[in-house]
């Protein structure tokens, strides 16, 4: 592949905004809703036109326990979806961990490879993103939906997590990526258990503190579910979530993370400029 212009991280002094487009019919929020390429290609529209910085489109459900689907299928669900969002104007990510869909997604126009497996799923990924010189979303990750669970033990995990990111950082550089591709995500809900997560959102000041811009992605997770529960104990279900969400979003962008993966874009939107206004005013003294 020839190496596409590289595409710069846009840095608009506030807080980015990624919207979640599940192109699966099993993901744990929204499975089903958007399955079809129309219902999709209209969401993806809809979030752009609330103020999305990005539209991410994935096209394999990476909740835990999932079945796997193979590139062609991966391909077959979100292709067509970036093809239009990218022609009506919206900035396009795809979340994937195929080096061979994401080459597919970046030839349909999408700027941004989001890769929950930071490279450890397919080790083409890196040469990939390097040639295409795109940038690249880095997530903590211990392993397939399946296994991830079984992974889920740290001694002090925000620690383990900035030098798993950072062990990532290297090989990647030293395949020939550039650190200024890069943008970090801690994984939440990804071989993490509720404390787990609650500590990576208290520490996400030291993940920010690495150098590289950061990417938070709390959006309708199971922890937030769990923490809403009602009196009998019933987890509050995935699409009442959205205050919560809107919470970690202003969480993320008061700790200087560069961007949020929500299903709400519009909420979110309105958050993050509502940040950047408050800590302006703080600079203005
Ligand atoms: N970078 C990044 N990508 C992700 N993709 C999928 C999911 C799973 O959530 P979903 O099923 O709601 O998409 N979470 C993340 C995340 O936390 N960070």
């Amino acid at each position: 592949m020839s190496a596409a212009p590289a595409l710069a991280l846009p840095r608009p002094g506030r807080c980015v905004v990624m919207g979640v487009l599940n192109v699966t019919p099993d993901s744990f929020s929204d499975g089903g809703c958007f399955a079809d390429a129309g219902t999709a290609i209209a969401h993806g529209l809809a979030m752009h036109a609330a103020g999305a910085d990005y539209v991410d489109v994935g096209g394999e459900s990476t909740r835990p326990g999932a079945d796997r689907v193979d590139a062609a299928e991966e391909c077959r669900r979100v292709l067509p979806v970036i093809r239009e969002l990218v022609a009506a104007g919206a900035r396009v990510s795809v979340d994937t961990t195929r080096a061979e869909v994401a080459e597919a997604a970046l030839h349909a126009g999408a700027g941004l490879v989001n890769d929950v497996s930071g490279g450890l799923a397919d080790q083409r990924m890196a040469r990939l993103v390097a040639d295409a010189g795109v940038p690249w979303v880095l997530m903590h990750w211990r392993g397939h939906s399946r296994e991830m669970y079984a992974a889920a033990r740290y001694g002090d995990v925000v620690t383990e997590v900035c030098a798993e990111l950072t062990a990532r950082v290297e090989d990647v550089v030293a395949a020939g990526v550039a650190p200024e591709q890069l943008v970090l995500d801690p994984g939440l809900g990804f071989a993490k258990r509720g404390e787990h997560n609650w500590r990576l959102l208290a520490g996400l000041d030291r993940i920010v503190g690495l150098g590289l811009p950061v990417l938070v992605g709390a959006s309708r997770k199971s922890f937030l579910g769990r923490l809403l529960a009602d009196a009998e104990g019933t987890v509050r279900p995935a699409e009442q979530r959205d205050a919560a969400t809107l919470a970690t979003t202003v969480l993320a962008a008061e700790a200087g993370a560069w961007g949020v993966r929500v299903h709400d874009a519009a909420a979110s939107a309105d958050a993050v400029r509502t940040v950047a206004a408050v800590q302006a005013a703080r600079r203005e003294g």
